[in-house]
């Protein structure tokens, strides 16, 4: 088949992208480098928690070692499989704050990217199951419904909040986020639902998609200025695909600049040293990296109360059964039902942190050698870093991973908003519904009460929420640091847009699917001239 478009990477916004375009009439080619989204713990909402440590799914960015975290490097992991991070994300439902997307239009002088215009996508996308207002919508192919199980802890980490002076909201995404309760996710009948069940795969029917799985894409191909095919390897060859109209790069903030400095579009002192002519002098692609960064705190129970241990033995037969038969319990949540927005200098003011209650006590692997038990996890988000990190390359070779990084805590408001949220979890955890449960505090532990105790703490401790955008901001003509224009083309050349999480200006206050899908849906009416 000969394509029109190719879209590289299969993610959320390579398959609305890709399925908008096929369902307007065009020729599609996804190249995706990760493999089908098929096993039955994508599909199942507790499921994604046993994928987070596998490569097949994963890509495992790992961070270069970060000065202000006293040497560590975390991991960034995003996912490697058809839907992307919506395939194997925690399916939060969260657009932001109205505030969030004023640089955007700052930046690009476009108001199409103003709180009023994507409320518009966000209502026109929607398939609510509760809510059906000036803010939301019913019909639409992203579907969005409440939590379909809560556990006690979170019941009672709500209840803890409002004591903690945190007022119940019924609702994120009206634009005003402050409030504790319990996000909408993205699933359809009990089950996750990705961008892939939303997009792409409806679009399969048309017969002009096609889906190439275990494609690593190496670079974009040119003639003279315009872009016009991919080169990919597939199975240990190396291949080339071309389209007549456009190559739509939809790859994710990490792996997007790093195709666009191996096709030569960056700055040159970043490819010369690997032997890459520098096509277009760009100095903002893989610069501007962010990413939402979370510390916790940690509590033991008393009783056997949250999830330790629903995944194991006759635990795990029975959530199985109950899920497979009835579709509730433990498997029907996504392990994270309640969440609080909420600054911590002033509780009347709008959020400078979302908190998130893991019924479990949850740390990346390999953090300490603590020993799981029944408890709680409550982690803080800085929802508007300051920090600004960046991507390089390590090598010439498409194969290598690039070097990340994220510059966690290189602005101190980052990790003085932090201890703040440190310090509210606690109130949290001090409040009634939750100190009834509570045996002790583990992390950061009795006694540590200083703002340097909690500094250490959030240094030692701080991990991503997997997060990264920034890297292929968008920009006006004019500005030197932008590496796409309003309609997301790539300066410079011809014929290749960004479309993915890469373009944000400025990350949102919140979980970052669902904007990059807006992204991704106006890049697609910005094609097709709509
Ligand atoms: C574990 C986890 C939990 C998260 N939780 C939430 C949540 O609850 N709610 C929320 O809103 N957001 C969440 N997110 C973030 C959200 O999923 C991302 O912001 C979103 O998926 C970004 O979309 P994207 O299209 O930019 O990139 P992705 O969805 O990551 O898609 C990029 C795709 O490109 C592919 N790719 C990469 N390099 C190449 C290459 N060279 N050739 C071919 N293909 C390539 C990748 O395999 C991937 O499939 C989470 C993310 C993760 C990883």
């Amino acid at each position: 088949m000969s394509y029109d478009y190719i879209v590289v990477g299969g993610g959320s916004s390579g398959s609305l992208v890709a399925g908008r375009l096929a369902e307007a009439g065009a020729r599609v080619l996804v190249l995706e480098a990760g493999g089908s989204d098929k096993n039955p713990l994508i599909q199942m909402p507790a499921g994604f928690v046993k994928l987070l440590g596998v490569e097949k799914y994963m890509w495992f960015y790992k961070s270069t070692i970060q000065k202000q975290l006293d040497g560590r490097a975390p991991v960034i992991p995003q996912g490697k499989v058809i839907g992307g991070g919506s395939s194997v994300n925690a399916m939060f439902y969260i657009r932001g704050q109205a505030g969030d997307y004023t640089p955007w239009v700052e930046a690009t002088g476009d108001s199409g990217w103003s709180w009023p215009e994507v409320l518009k996508r966000y209502r026109d996308m929607e398939d609510n199951n509760r809510l059906q207002n000036e803010a939301h919508g019913v019909g639409g192919p992203w579907a969005v419904s409440d939590p379909t199980h809560i556990d006690e802890v979170s019941r009672r980490y709500v209840l803890a909040a409002q004591e903690a002076g945190i007022p119940f909201t019924p609702d994120f995404n009206s634009g005003v986020q402050r409030g504790v309760g319990f996000p909408q996710v993205n699933m359809r009948n009990r089950r996750r639902w990705s961008a892939a069940d939303a997009f792409l795969k409806p679009a399969m029917s048309t017969g002009r998609l096609e889906v190439l799985t275990g494609c690593l894409a190496h670079r974009v191909l040119f003639e003279g200025d315009r872009a016009v095919g991919v080169e990919y390897s597939r199975q240990g060859q190396v291949q080339k695909a071309h389209a007549s109209q456009e190559i739509i790069l939809c790859a994710g903030a990490v792996a997007t600049p790093k195709l666009l400095m191996l096709s030569g579009i960056g700055n040159t002192e970043d490819v010369k040293p690997f032997d890459i002519a520098c096509r277009v002098e760009l100095r903002g692609v893989g610069r501007n990296l962010q990413d939402h960064t979370e510390v916790p705190v940690l509590a033991f129970f008393k009783g056997k109360y949250g999830y330790y241990g629903q995944d194991r033995g006759w635990n795990q037969i029975r959530n199985g059964l109950q899920y497979l038969l009835f579709k509730s319990g433990p498997v029907a949540s996504n392990g994270i039902e309640a969440c609080a927005f909420f600054d911590p200098d002033d509780l009347g003011n709008e959020a400078k942190i979302q908190q998130f209650c893991i019924p479990s006590v949850y740390l990346d692997p390999g953090t300490t050698d603590l020993k799981p038990s029944w408890g709680v996890t409550l982690n803080s988000c800085v929802l508007r870093p300051g920090s600004r990190g960046s991507v390089k390359l390590a090598s010439g070779n498409p194969a290598d991973e690039p070097l990340v990084n994220p510059n966690y805590f290189d602005d101190p408001e980052d990790l003085r908003l932090s201890i703040g949220g440190l310090r509210q979890a606690r109130r949290i955890l001090a409040s009634r519904p939750l100190r009834e449960l509570i045996d002790r505090e583990i992390f950061p532990g009795p006694g540590k009460d200083s703002d340097e105790d909690l500094a250490e703490h959030a240094r030692r401790f701080v991990k991503t929420v997997y997060h990264p955008v920034g890297t292929a901001r968008m920009g006006k003509e004019d500005d030197p640091d932008a590496v796409v224009d309003p309609q997301l083309r790539v300066k410079g050349v011809r014929g290749l847009r960004v479309a993915d999480a890469s373009v944000m200006p400025t990350i949102i206050s919140g979980n970052t699917n669902s904007a990059t899908l807006v992204i991704a849906d106006r890049a697609a009416s910005m094609i097709l001239g709509r």
